[in-house]
């Protein structure tokens, strides 16, 4: 997978409950639009959504499942639970987030990497920032995304994409790095790739019509 993917764009399509193209069906005619597009990858959470993609697309799919617990600020991909429902599906990569921050019910990152790669599926290390990154790459994750930087307090906090962090990565781990997070134009999304990005993962500019209506009615107001 990771060879079909190199250089290419992967369209995450997610709505969650409280927005408005939840649902399966929308999210795998989604999949089904970015496939027209030449997109060459679809990042999905929940399993029901994910099965809905895979019906409608023979595109490789990295899965997550979002998930909140009440001791922990990790919720993509938290614990095995999400990790078995996840293998389940039979997606071709999982993304796990691989922050150093408290995990629910005592759990491991390492523990999950181990489960996912023993059950034979990749596995996406969702990171916020370059020290994250090398812990990541010490885990023997096959890839490590900058999903994260931003979203967490301790990472850099900036509007657009984090191509500091992408750089430092590419330079230092001889790994594929998947750009991700707040990459809004084709021109972005290259920059990425010319920075040495494995591949690009671009969600909200696609697949978030609110987000991109937001833009045009905001910028008819200024
Ligand atoms: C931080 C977080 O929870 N990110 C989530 C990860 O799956 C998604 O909500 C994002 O849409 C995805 O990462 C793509 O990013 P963007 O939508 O900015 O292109």
């Amino acid at each position: 997978m990771l060879n079909e993917i190199k250089g290419g764009l992967i369209v995450s399509c997610q709505a969650l409950e409280d927005e408005p193209l939840h649902g399966s069906m929308i999210m795998a005619k989604m999949a089904k639009a970015a496939k027209w597009g030449n997109a060459v990858g679809i990042r999905a959470n929940s399993v029901e959504d994910i099965q809905a993609i895979k019906n409608e697309v023979d595109l490789p799919v990295i899965g997550i499942i979002k998930r909140e617990y009440p001791e922990s600020e990790v919720y993509i991909t938290p614990t095995k639970a999400e990790v078995n429902e996840l293998l389940s599906t039979g997606v071709d990569m999982i993304a796990i987030d691989a922050t150093n921050r408290k995990r629910p019910n005592g759990g491991r990152v390492d523990q999950l990497v181990r489960h996912i790669q023993a059950n034979r599926c990749l596995v996406m290390a969702d990171i916020s920032t370059f020290d994250e990154g090398v812990e990541a790459a010490k885990l023997g994750v096959d890839c490590i995304s900058t999903t994260l930087s931003g979203y967490t307090p301790y990472s850099r906090q900036q509007r657009g994409p984090d191509f500091h962090l992408l750089e430092q990565l590419v330079r230092e781990l001889n790994m594929p790095i998947i750009a991700e997070g707040r990459i809004q134009t084709p021109e972005e999304a290259k920059k990425a790739i010319e920075l040495g990005a494995h591949a690009v993962v671009v969600g909200s500019a696609i697949t978030r019509p609110q987000l991109i209506t937001h833009t045009f009615a905001e910028k008819l107001k200024q």
